[in-house]
């Protein structure tokens, strides 16, 4: 009603959209698979800043890094909200998990853990264990005779060193117990989509009593095992800490000042499963985008090795310390985070208070999408945004490339775990273009096997669909090498059985 007689008065109105379909609701034009490319569409069409309704919810979607920073960093007090979505957030997870809590008390009580973890310096201090991690990598993909066994070995570092950090062990295979247990809470996680449930658009339901509440039946069961698993990781670490066996940690720093961060034991729990839950999808979605990118854009491997091999010579792993010395490898890890950006709408902010915004009314309540995808191909920015040109980042001196951040979001909710995963990224990708022709499965025939580049799944995050890949040692040195790293690193990894 207020949103209605807003838009018919002579006060500013709600920004120009796609036109209300009925009862006003744009749920129908929104397609399920991919609907980034339709809201890419819509900003082109109807400006930076567009509105429509989904359900009854206003929605606001941010076209312009300008609108983004503008509205969501520099209002922060008023678009750092999160949409309510009462299965995910409210049934599913107890409202415990930070990232889909609303900007307020219990939200600063669990990012206040987040960053003691991810902070600067501690991230500057995960470097040992992504340096052992990835060495473990780079055997696994030389070793590896599958040309598609390179998404397990990928993924199981991304999680190890997630984990590693989070509770102070590593996984040493995708079988480990915890993992199997963590795919069913992961997978039913990604099938909870606001809009899926009726009592989403219609919470009205919650008054139904409570065993007519169908709603709550299978994710209540869901919750019973996150909690279950989440509390017994937890206690495994608090086990430890009183044998004296623990490992630095998340876990074993936010127990030992638990009463500090003001948070129960079960509050914590879920706090400490949010990197894993957060950042090991985006990162394995990141290296195989990397790869991809390599495929189809041989020269920029070429460039990115010749660039490694003038700096590090064949006779060691490069390091995090050639990091500062490897410009062209730099841009190119920006530019694997730009070219298939792995969460195209970004997380939903919501408005915590009405704004006017150039003109246009925002009302509370508003879910607001940073459109992360319409902004990192927006060709007035990058041009010839679907190729893959590193140098873009460095034949430059446009601020919004220079200090490139898009792809992790905005303001107070940008991704705390960012520097984590660039460096898991760059101790990745700097070994495999150093060690690695990285090149096309190959048919029966011995014909390449070139894949899309525009084969890409659907939901919060999405990934290349699995397409084959080679790893073919690129000199004399290189599986010597990798293979006595590995040597090295799994005594080293021994720090963190
Ligand atoms: C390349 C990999 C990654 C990408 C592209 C990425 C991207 C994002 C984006 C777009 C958001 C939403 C920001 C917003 O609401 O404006 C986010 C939030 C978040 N990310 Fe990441 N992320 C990555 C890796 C990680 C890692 C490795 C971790 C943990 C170690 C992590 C932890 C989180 C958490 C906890 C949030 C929620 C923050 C909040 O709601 O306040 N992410 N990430």
């Amino acid at each position: 009603q207020r949103f209605l007689r807003r838009s018919s008065c002579s006060c500013p109105t709600l920004p120009p959209g796609p036109p209300r379909g009925f009862l006003r609701d744009n749920s129908g034009d929104v397609p399920r698979f991919q609907h980034w490319k339709t809201f890419r569409a819509w900003n082109r069409k109807y400006g930076a800043v567009i509105s429509l309704y989904l359900g009854r919810t206003p929605v606001i979607v941010l076209g312009t890094v300008e609108a983004a920073h503008d509205l969501l960093e520099k209002r922060g007090d008023i678009y750092s909200g999160r949409p309510r979505n009462i299965v995910g957030d409210e049934i599913l997870s107890g409202g415990m998990r930070g990232m889909g809590m609303s900007y307020g008390p219990r939200y600063r009580r669990w990012k206040s853990l987040i960053q003691a973890g991810l902070n600067h310096t501690a991230t500057l201090s995960y470097r040992p264990l992504q340096s052992v991690e990835s060495s473990i990598l780079m055997r696994d993909l030389l070793t590896s005779q599958n040309p598609l066994a390179y998404k397990d070995h990928v993924r199981r570092f991304a999680m190890s060193i997630i984990f590693c950090l989070a509770y102070g062990r590593r996984i040493k295979t995708l079988s480990d117990e915890v993992v199997l247990q963590n795919m069913k809470t992961d997978g039913y996680f990604g099938k909870v989509h606001p809009g899926k449930f009726l009592v989403d658009s219609w919470p009205v339901l919650l008054h139904l009593p409570r065993f007519m509440q169908w709603f709550r039946w299978e994710p209540e069961r869901h919750r019973a095992l996150d909690t279950a698993l989440y509390m017994s990781v937890m206690n495994d670490v608090k086990r430890q800490m009183e044998d004296g066996t623990a490992q630095p940690s998340m876990a074993a720093y936010s127990l030992s000042k638990q009463h500090e961060f003001g948070l129960s034991d079960v509050e914590t729990a879920y706090a400490l499963s949010a990197p894993w839950a957060a950042g090991v999808g985006s990162t394995t979605a990141s290296i195989e985008v990397f790869l991809l990118a390599m495929l189809l854009f041989p020269a920029v491997q070429k460039k990115a090795q010749e660039e490694i091999d003038s700096i590090v010579g064949h006779s060691r792993l490069p390091g995090f310390e050639d990091h500062d010395s490897l410009p062209y490898v730099r841009a190119l890890i920006k530019e694997v985070t730009r070219w298939r950006c792995i969460a195209p709408t970004g997380f939903p902010h919501a408005t915590m208070a009405d704004d006017v915004y150039q003109g246009m009314f925002i009302p509370q309540g508003a879910t607001v999408y940073g459109n992360i995808y319409a902004m990192t191909t927006d060709p007035a920015v990058f041009p010839d945004p679907d190729e893959f040109r590193p140098e873009r980042f460095l034949e430059t001196s446009d601020p919004r490339l220079l200090s490139f951040s898009t792809p992790f979001g905005f303001g107070r909710r940008i991704c705390p775990g960012q520097n984590v995963a660039l460096q898991s990224i760059f101790i990745s990708v700097v070994r495999m273009l150093w060690a690695f022709k990285i090149l096309p499965g190959t048919d029966k025939n011995g014909n390449a096997i070139v894949p899309s580049a525009n084969d890409f799944t659907s939901g919060l995050l999405t990934r290349p669909t699995p397409f084959p890949c080679r790893f073919e040692p690129r000199h004399e040195s290189a599986a010597e090498v990798v293979q006595n790293e590995a040597e090295r690193a799994d005594i080293e990894s021994e720090a963190w059985k």
